[in-house]
């Protein structure tokens, strides 16, 4: 038996190579792996995913033509790379700014960044969470259409600036009276940072998803558009049927209840840091992914 083991080492196992594996190689290839995963995701939730599949038609063609000699074909598709790359990035602006922005939202220098102001005021108390909440669902009752954005660590400035600025504590009825009919404040979206009403009437970006639901118009398509484009979460109540939705991270949860709506502001109450403290103390949501 142990002559046979020992040919079997001296016949094959000898024979194989055995790359030297260092410890940093698996972490390259770790890093590797969840970038490659990253990308995918981004791809897949994003409108890249409609790009890749254009993109593959585009590399079956031009593989046919290669097949099939057509110097012309082959000659204008090398010519035309450069401009198709050009293109892509000015038509992914906005996805690619999102995810330098989502990286820089986990970025440790945020931590360490002593001139980040985005660490300051995102965080809102209590009273706010209840008076969203209320506000939300007693407009729903009486089916009046709203739309509220609660700012995190994106900066909404860019959006702001599209409506009129205020500067309000947030209260259940102030955000009943901004949302009144025909009042000079009621059409748009709200903004809110932290305790404050920064602005009314604000133009949201409104998604080009196309697997949302051909009964929800353009309020619902702006909530989500802005839950696409940065981390807020964005209240919706609709005009038509008093329902109160919530987006964030590019879904629409519809049809939700005080208690849902509750829960999801609380999970976005704190500053990530504050939250580990808030779970330690508190023993609340500690298991929820925030
Ligand atoms: N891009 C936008 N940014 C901010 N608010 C918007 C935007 N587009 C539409 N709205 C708001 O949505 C209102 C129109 O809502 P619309 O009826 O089209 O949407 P909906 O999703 O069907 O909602 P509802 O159920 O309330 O009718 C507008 O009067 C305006 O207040």
């Amino acid at each position: 038996m142990g002559h046979w083991i020992k040919s079997f080492f001296d016949n094959y196992i000898s024979g194989m190579y055995f790359p030297d594996v260092r410890l940093t190689d698996i972490i390259e290839i770790l890093i590797i792996a969840a970038i490659v995963y990253r990308v995918m995701l981004w791809i897949k939730n994003t409108k890249a995913w409609m790009l890749l599949k254009g993109m593959i038609v585009l590399a079956a063609f031009i593989a046919a033509a290669a097949l099939l000699r057509m110097h012309t074909i082959l000659f204008l598709a090398r010519e035309s790379i450069p401009a198709l790359a050009t293109a892509a990035v000015v038509i992914f602006q906005p996805e690619l700014r999102r995810a330098l922005e989502k990286l820089g939202e986990k970025n440790l220098l945020n931590n360490i960044n002593p001139f980040d102001r985005s660490r300051d005021n995102h965080r809102f108390s209590d009273g706010t969470l209840e008076s969203l909440v209320k506000a939300s669902f007693d407009m729903g009752s009486v089916c009046t259409g709203a739309l509220i954005v609660v700012e995190q660590a994106t900066q909404l400035t860019e959006y702001e600036v599209t409506g009129i600025e205020l500067d309000c504590k947030v209260s259940s009825q102030i955000l009943l009276n901004i949302f009144e009919h025909n009042t000079p404040l009621h059409d748009g979206a709200v903004i809110v940072r932290g305790d404050r009403i920064v602005s009314a009437t604000c133009y949201l970006p409104l998604s080009d998803n196309m697997q949302i639901s051909k009964e929800l118009g353009t309020r619902h398509r702006a909530a989500l558009g802005m839950s696409e484009v940065s981390d807020a979460l964005t209240i919706v109540v609709s005009e038509e049927t008093g329902q109160v939705s919530v987006a964030m991270g590019g879904q629409l949860v519809r049809g939700i209840t005080p208690e849902y709506l509750s829960t999801r502001l609380s999970q976005i109450q704190f500053r990530a840091s504050e939250l580990k403290k808030f779970n330690i103390w508190k023993g609340r949501h500690g298991h929820e992914e925030v």
